[in-house]
């Protein structure tokens, strides 16, 4: 009996936690993970790597607005994007020169809508990377939040 007493009142807890999560002001601000990207000296050889893993890598597109070229790599779920940089200024260069061999960069989550992502966050005390959002390689909108106020993981927010 005693343990019957202990799911109740644990499900009760869960079902508060998630409707207080719903009444949650940014409730359902974050949605999927888009996309883990990962710098690289290489792009051939990281193409390569996940190629001869059997997954289907796209080919590298340069991102000219980014500075940037990218190579998507799918998975059933979400997405690896390889990136290595693209022209004098790209803004990865000084990632690359302190981690040689290349490495985990950002993560980007998915958001209803660009704009009201931006504001939210700026209201957190979040700084955003640039003026306004400016359309990644999906061809949607996206924002990049700065690493030192998120945790140290630089954060990109694309529209879903
Ligand atoms: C288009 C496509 C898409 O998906 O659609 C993309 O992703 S484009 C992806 C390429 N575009 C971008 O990444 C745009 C956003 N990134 C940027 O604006 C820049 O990379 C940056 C401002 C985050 C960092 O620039 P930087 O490395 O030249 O600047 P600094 O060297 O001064 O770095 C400032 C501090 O941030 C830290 N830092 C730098 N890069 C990262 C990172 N990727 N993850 C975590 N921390 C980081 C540094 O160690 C340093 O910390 P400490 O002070 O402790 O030493
Ligand atoms: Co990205």
């Amino acid at each position: 009996m005693a343990s019957l007493r202990s799911l109740v009142k644990l499900t009760n807890s869960v079902a508060i936690s998630t409707r207080t999560m719903a009444s949650h002001p940014l409730a359902g601000l974050l949605g999927k993970l888009n996309h883990v990207a990962i710098a690289t000296p290489d792009l051939k050889k990281s193409s390569d790597f996940y190629k001869n893993l059997g997954a289907k890598v796209s080919e590298a597109v340069p991102q000219k607005e980014h500075g940037v070229y990218t190579v998507f790599v799918e998975l059933p779920n979400s997405k690896i994007e390889l990136l290595h940089p693209f022209g004098e200024k790209s803004p990865i260069q000084a990632f690359l020169n302190k981690n040689k061999d290349g490495g985990m960069h950002h993560i980007c989550i998915e958001v209803r809508d660009i704009n009201e992502a931006v504001s939210a966050v700026k209201d957190k005390g979040i700084r955003t990377l640039g003026e306004k959002p400016k359309i990644g390689a999906h061809g949607k909108p996206v924002m990049f939040l700065h690493p030192k106020d998120c945790g140290g993981v630089l954060i990109e927010l694309e529209q879903e």
